[in-house]
């Protein structure tokens, strides 16, 4: 996997918050699994499971993005323990990111059920899973993506009426034709050719530098995309720019209909707009003390995702909960 990929970093971190509550990391190479014979495959599996024994619990953070295959031989290995309890973390349906991908459904929830306990990104996801075949019944809500960062690193802007926007314009292309006044903060490594005005063309950031730079240019955080079927996804997936500028302190703005809509409305931590219109609307109207309190509620809210308590508590309350009848 791409060392910069969002997958990557959310998979790691979670790895990492593990490590911290004395989990022990199967780790997981990602390569073209389909050169390997079966005897490789299998000496592989055993090697990822060495240190398993009867009785663990395991977490299966989904998918491997190795093939699907990969990830069932992998189960299937770990299901040979007796006792073993297995809590599979949907990080990401690939039947659902791209419609070409589409006829992989059945098999994924089939994999899923296979699984004692599901950490599911939203209750649009499970709902949606269960209409397609999900049989598992224990299961908790992630809500969001952490982004662990010491808050000393943040600075604290007053400016309001800027977006910011982390995000690839190949894979977001309403950014190459973005033509509002409103300037727009773009971290990716290329910038849209021609580049319009109004874009500020940042480049690609480490995580920590990211976060610097959007708590420095302040405004808003961006979270939207070209629609279609993309968009289907979001109101079920959690998009992770949208733990990075709430980590960072920044207000955002989303798509009506994403899956964490109520959080955010709930604890004033943006605008749930339809267009890019309104947005550019509701900031323009939105008085400087509203501006203030947004970004004070952001702040305080920041907390939990600095500190990994969202994946703290999935975690955590997944043990609890698969021990129980
Ligand atoms: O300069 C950058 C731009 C993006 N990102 C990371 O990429 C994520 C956004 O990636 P993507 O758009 O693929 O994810 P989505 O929000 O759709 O899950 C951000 O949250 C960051 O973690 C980064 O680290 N540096």
């Amino acid at each position: 996997m791409a060392k910069n990929s969002t997958a990557r970093i959310a998979q790691n971190m979670v790895a990492q918050i593990g490590k911290e509550l004395d989990f022990n990391e199967m780790g997981i190479y990602c390569y073209r699994d389909s050169t390997d014979t079966p005897e490789q495959l299998s000496g592989r599996l055993d090697g990822i499971i060495a240190a398993l024994e009867a009785g663990d619990i395991v977490f299966f953070q989904s998918p491997s993005w190795n093939s699907l295959k990969f990830d069932q031989a992998l189960l299937s290995r770990i299901r040979l323990y007796p006792e073993v309890k297995v809590i599979t973390i949907i990080h990401d349906v690939r039947a659902l990111m791209f419609e070409t991908n589409r006829y992989l459904l059945e098999e994924t929830i089939a994999f899923y059920n296979r699984a004692d306990f599901l950490i599911v990104p939203s209750q649009n996801m499970y709902d949606f899973l269960c209409e397609h075949g999900l049989t598992v019944k224990k299961y908790l809500v992630q809500h969001l993506w952490d982004q662990p960062v010491d808050p000393l690193t943040l600075y604290d802007s007053p400016t309001q009426k800027v977006l910011n926007f982390a995000g690839d314009p190949q894979k977001f292309t309403f950014v190459n034709d973005w033509n509002y006044d409103l300037p727009l903060h773009l971290f990716a490594k290329d910038a849209p050719d021609p580049k319009p005005a109004n874009l500020i063309h940042e480049g690609w950031k480490n995580s920590q530098e990211l976060l610097t730079q959007l708590s420095k240019n302040g405004g808003f955080g961006l979270v939207w995309n070209d629609g279609g079927y993309t968009f289907e996804y979001t109101s079920k997936y959690i998009a992770f720019k949208l733990g990075t500028y709430l980590a960072a302190g920044l207000p955002v703005i989303v798509p009506k209909g994403i899956s964490n809509e109520e959080l955010i409305l709930k604890n004033n931590l943006g605008f749930v707009v339809e267009t890019i219109d309104e947005a550019i609307q509701k900031i323009a109207e939105q008085s400087p003390a509203d501006y203030a309190q947004m970004k004070a509620d952001t702040k305080k809210f920041a907390k939990l995702l600095q500190n990994g308590y969202f994946t703290r508590r999935s975690l955590t309350d997944a043990i609890y909960q698969v021990l129980q009848k």
